[in-house]
């Protein structure tokens, strides 16, 4: 079995895959914290041969996490943003500092899409671009659903957004404070993307491929108006494209790769924002 760790911000999040036959076998999530006990919070080690792990706690949760699990399994694969991988230029001035989520995000979309605009609603929202090419421009960072919330010590933290709201409904004026905070964060951060994703098409030159992945994709991209696809595995994507281990992978077959559907034409991208930029 492989076991592949994805440690965020807030959620640490795990599968188990099948080496021979590629299936993924099980997953699971725990809140990150500073200690990992295997067995309660993650799989048996005893099936594991090899792990692959994206991580942007703190450097030293990292270190201790790999640590323990080279006690018990033969390889250990850590991802690190790099200048260049997999034909992709990394666009950041220092390409170490972007955050290695992200440089996984870019790096699945690329081998699934070629050029793309990868967005990462997790803790924090990420929206990175890659050109046909595969030149990263950068992207933008801002604060993710939960941490808006938060922010406004409203008292409605633990009052999540429904999942399975309607975009229409999300964005009509709250009439409870609840109600008001969860529009106001949602349009903020669907508004956000919708924009920033027109802007850089715009200036670019090129209408882009959008992905989504995080723990709010599902509900983000009901209000995002450009063709798009929701892919939650795509961090892990980055970690078997970037360290191949089973046939299929080897073949450049990612899990749960979802069908992209194509962008919006150019002329369209230009007149939707030639028209938000009139109101
Ligand atoms: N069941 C859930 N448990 C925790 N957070 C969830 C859940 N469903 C959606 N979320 C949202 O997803 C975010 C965590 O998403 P995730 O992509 O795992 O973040 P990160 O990679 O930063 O840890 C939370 O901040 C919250 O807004
Ligand atoms: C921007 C992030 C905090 C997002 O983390 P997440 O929401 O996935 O937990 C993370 O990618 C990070 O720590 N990045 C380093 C800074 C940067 O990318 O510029
Ligand atoms: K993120």
């Amino acid at each position: 079995m492989i076991l592949d760790l994805d440690i965020g911000n807030t959620l640490s999040k795990w599968r188990l895959k099948d080496a021979d036959s590629s299936e993924i076998r099980s997953r699971g999530a725990v809140w990150t914290r500073e200690e990992w006990k295997p067995g309660s919070d993650i799989p048996d080690l005893d099936v594991v041969e090899a792990v692959r792990i994206s991580s942007v706690a703190r450097q030293a949760v990292l270190e201790q996490t790999v640590e323990l699990l080279q006690r018990q399994v033969r390889s250990v694969h850590v991802a690190r943003s790099v200048p260049e991988a997999l034909g992709v230029i990394n666009g950041y001035e220092e390409p170490h500092r972007l955050g290695v989520d992200r440089w996984m995000g870019v790096l699945a979309g690329y081998q699934l899409a070629g050029g793309c605009c990868a967005v990462d609603c997790g803790s924090a929202i990420t929206i990175d671009f890659v050109l046909p090419g595969g030149r990263h421009l950068g992207g933008y960072i801002l604060p993710g659903l939960r941490l808006m919330k938060e922010s406004l010590q409203l008292g409605t933290r633990n009052v999540a957004i429904d999942p399975d709201s309607e975009a229409e409904e999300l964005l009509l004026p709250g009439q409870r404070t609840v109600e008001a905070v969860n529009h106001g964060i949602y349009l903020a951060a669907v508004s956000a993307v919708n924009r920033i994703y027109a802007e850089v098409c715009d200036r670019e030159g090129v209408a882009l491929p959008m992905l989504l992945t995080g723990g709010d994709a599902r509900v983000v991209a009901r209000g995002v108006h450009s063709p798009h696809a929701v892919w939650p595995d795509m961090v892990y994507g980055g970690l078997e494209a970037c360290f191949p281990l089973t046939a299929a992978e080897r073949a450049g077959r990612m899990s749960g790769a979802p069908r992209v559907p194509p962008p919006a034409g150019l002329e369209k991208i230009r007149a939707g924002l030639a028209f938000s930029l009139l109101l």
